[in-house]
């Protein structure tokens, strides 16, 4: 699953390609955000791009019960980076965490992918809401400041504030 993130103008411009609408950000302050979920699986990837190529930010989400949906997020960061804006925003999820007999993708896993390939990551679970409310924070302050600009403002750190702000599934970390 991928879920994109537009800022939403208080007019929106919508525009339709192939089917899809997206959001164009047109003011420099964003008031709200649109917030798409896009299909993840490999059938519908051909016009996926259609629903991301315009997002702000885009939440990259596997299954940590699922290893396909792991083992398929190096063939989404090969597309995001041919499709998606080049300075989008990227996170990658961990998502399921609540089932913790069925884990087949280990924290350390996740950790390391994200590692390499730069991007914030944490687990989160959608049934109990751990790090859920976090990671949408944590996109929309890098969304805000980088829209701001503020000259004497210190520059917002994704990856410090993920860092700090993390809760873990309550079995491994505090
Ligand atoms: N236990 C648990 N189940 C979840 C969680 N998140 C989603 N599910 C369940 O997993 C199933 C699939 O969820 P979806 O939200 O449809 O998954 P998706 O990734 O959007 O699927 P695609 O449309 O193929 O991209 C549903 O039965 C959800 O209830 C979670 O955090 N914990």
């Amino acid at each position: 699953m991928l879920g994109a993130l537009c800022h939403a103008p208080s007019s929106p411009r919508a525009e339709e390609r192939g089917g899809a609408a997206s959001v164009v950000a047109d003011p420099p302050l964003p008031s709200a955000f649109q917030i798409w979920d896009t299909a993840g699986q490999e059938r519908f990837r051909s016009v996926t791009h259609a629903y991301y190529r315009d997002a702000h930010a885009l939440l990259l989400l596997y299954d940590v019960t699922n290893k396909a949906s792991f083992d398929n997020i190096q063939a989404w960061l090969t597309e995001i980076h041919e499709y998606a804006q080049q300075d989008v925003v990227l996170m990658l999820l961990g998502n399921k965490v609540d089932s913790a007999q069925d884990r087949v993708v280990k924290r350390e896993d996740g950790e390391k992918l994200a590692k390499e390939y730069g991007v914030p990551f944490m687990e989160t679970s959608a049934k109990s809401g751990l790090n859920v409310e976090l990671a949408f924070t944590a996109i929309a302050k890098e969304l805000k400041h980088r829209s701001m600009k503020l000259p004497n403002e210190p520059k917002f750190k994704l990856h410090d504030y993920v860092k700090k702000e993390v809760r873990g599934s309550g079995c491994c970390r505090s």
